[in-house]
């Protein structure tokens, strides 16, 4: 039996507002299992991204704890966070956020460049990723010479090249039309399941959560799992 790669327990996030605090996750427990491509799904400001942005170490839970890997987060000072963050988690935002200078290549190079890795390697391992998302005849197309789809997926490999343990999406399909948001999330899919990469994927799709491992929606600020192929919150 494997271990979580992301294990949330007892999560809470309260935001200081100019009307008090407000608590958009009460208590969130979630294990997502290697190659496990877990839905995020609720309405508008049901909590969603606040969930991502815990997981991801991009904000400290009011209270509660995460653990990446089997490692406990919460006691890590903001470089161990960081070292932690670059090595095992990848992010894919609604919008790619690509480089538009760069070409496909190096543009998902340029994480693992910063990481310290050597040109050689980092490119050597974009390819590979570009080729696995079937962007091997891409390589050196800058943003503007690819479609949405194509960037979208240039925008996962970036996320996946280094090989991380995790994978949080946000929306990651969000501005695509239904037939390329679809081939995308198979792929990605096709990947996570081929590196045993753990995914939490917040989406407004439901024909696409219809397609994931396992799909819980946040109500209230808690999480209730749905029947996969559930059209509803
Ligand atoms: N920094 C902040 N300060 C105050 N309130 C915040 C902050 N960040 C988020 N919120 C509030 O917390 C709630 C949850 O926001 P969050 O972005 O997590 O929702 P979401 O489910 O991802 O929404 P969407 O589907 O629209 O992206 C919202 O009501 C939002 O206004």
């Amino acid at each position: 039996m494997s271990s979580p790669i992301l294990s949330v327990r007892g999560l809470t996030r309260t935001y200081d507002t100019a009307s008090g605090g407000l608590t958009v996750l009460k208590g969130v427990d979630l294990d997502v299992m290697p190659g496990e491509i877990v839905g995020l799904i609720g309405p508008s400001g049901s909590g969603k991204s606040s969930l991502l942005h815990a997981a991801g170490l991009l904000e400290r839970p009011t209270e509660g704890t995460v653990a990446i890997d089997g490692e406990m987060v919460g006691d890590l000072d903001e470089r161990a966070r960081t070292r932690l963050r670059l090595s095992r988690i990848g992010f894919v935002y609604q919008f790619h956020h690509l480089l538009a200078e760069f070409d496909a290549r190096d543009n998902v190079a340029l994480p693992m460049r910063i990481a310290g890795m050597g040109q050689v390697q980092a490119r050597k391992q974009a390819e590979e990723t570009l080729t696995a998302l079937g962007l091997g005849e891409r390589l050196t197309h800058q943003p503007a010479q690819l479609s949405g789809g194509e960037k979208q997926r240039v925008a996962i490999a970036r996320a996946l090249a280094n090989r991380p343990r995790l994978l949080l999406a946000d929306e990651p399909t969000g501005n695509l039309d239904p037939t390329t948001s679809q081939s995308v999330f198979e792929s990605l899919r096709d990947l996570a399941k081929t590196t045993g990469v753990a995914a939490l994927i917040a989406t407004h799709n439901m024909e696409l959560a219809g397609h994931m491992d396992r799909v819980f929606a946040l109500k209230d600020g808690h999480l209730e799992e749905r029947a996969a192929q559930s059209q509803t919150y």
